[in-house]
């Protein structure tokens, strides 16, 4: 293998800094933010040994001063405890993880700083979203084969340029690591197909233009009223796909309702379906560990029950 191949596979393990605990979940926040600011840290890093238990970003410790600044003086501020603010169930990425998984990763779930492990799940490192950014970067410049490069770069489009929400390729990385850390937390997550009902009569009837149209309204209304944790992407054609953390078989199915009664509720007129409307069958699927496409096979097989028991429904 040439030098620029290889650089395709290099992983995480290559460019995270080393980190160490800052503190344990019974810490006080005044003595984790003491030592993030002696050791120059953005994020504090929770557990107790090796095992990291939690994190807290620097927003949730600054709310916390903040709130603590604002009583009167004569309130003295109660002591708060570290893990009455961590976050409990922290993303964290194997050290094996490809960089540009990594960085796709820490894209679209939005954070700034991932913490690194071991196969025992041992902290081991750190590292950031522009740190990721900037070493895939170098690695497509060190790449000399037009023809990886090419594939890369296509593959570097995490947006679905017709729908304006996450591409296809996007997902299945977020669907990758979302199985392996509700594996990880056993805890469980789940996925729902979208699919919009009789839309080839929409095509149809209203043409090809329309039917774009109409396909990124359907998308703006999922991407509005499902939650802020949830990702949605476009599976393909005008199927759509959401990926639930942490979310059970209730939760999932709540959001899915609401889902399905806001396309309807918007009223997008399609006079050659049976409600005069577009609206959509959604095929839902929860589990807390198996490999992510078994789910969306689940997902897809409900999606069809969905269809074959009357459409704009859930199952
Ligand atoms: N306008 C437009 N149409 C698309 C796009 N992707 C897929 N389609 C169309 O979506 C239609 C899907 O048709 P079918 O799979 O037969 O399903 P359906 O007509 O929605 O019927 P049911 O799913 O059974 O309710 C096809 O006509 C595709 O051409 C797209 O990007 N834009």
């Amino acid at each position: 293998m040439d030098n620029s191949r290889k650089t395709y596979f290099m992983n995480i393990k290559s460019i995270m800094v080393s980190a160490k605990l800052n503190g344990t979940p019974d810490s006080s926040v005044k003595q984790l933010l003491d030592d993030m600011i002696a050791n120059q840290h953005s994020c504090g890093l929770i557990g107790t040994g090796n095992t990291l238990q939690g994190i807290i970003n620097e927003r949730e410790v600054m709310l916390v001063c903040q709130a603590a600044f604002q009583g009167e003086p004569s309130n003295a501020p109660r002591e708060v405890i570290v893990s009455e603010i961590m976050n409990k169930q922290p993303f964290c990425l194997h050290q094996d993880t490809p960089i540009y998984d990594a960085f796709v990763t820490a894209k679209v779930k939005q954070l700034r700083s991932l913490p690194v492990i071991d196969d025992d799940d041992r902290l081991v490192g750190i590292v950031t979203q522009s740190e990721l950014l900037d070493a895939y970067i170098k690695l497509m410049e060190l790449d000399k084969d037009l023809k990886i490069t090419n594939k890369k770069l296509k593959s570097l489009a995490l947006e679905d340029s017709l729908m304006k929400i996450g591409s296809r390729h996007a997902m299945e990385i977020d669907l990758k690591y979302t199985a392996a850390q509700a594996k990880r937390n056993k805890s469980k997550y789940s996925i729902a197909m979208v699919d919009v009902d009789f839309f080839k009569r929409y095509n149809d009837m209203y043409g090809h233009q329309s039917g774009d149209v109409a396909l990124l309204s359907i998308a703006n209304i999922i991407n509005k009223v499902s939650r802020e944790s949830d990702r949605v992407y476009r599976y393909g054609g005008e199927e759509v796909l959401i990926i639930m953390s942490d979310t059970d078989e209730h939760g999932a199915k709540e959001s899915a309702e609401r889902i399905r009664a806001a396309i309807e509720i918007a009223a997008i007129e399609h006079l050659a379906s049976e409600l005069k409307v577009l609206t959509v069958s959604i095929g839902l699927c929860t589990k807390m560990a198996g490999n992510w496409e078994e789910m969306v096979n689940v997902a897809d097989t409900a999606l069809y029950q969905a269809k074959q028991t009357g459409r704009n429904r859930v199952r």
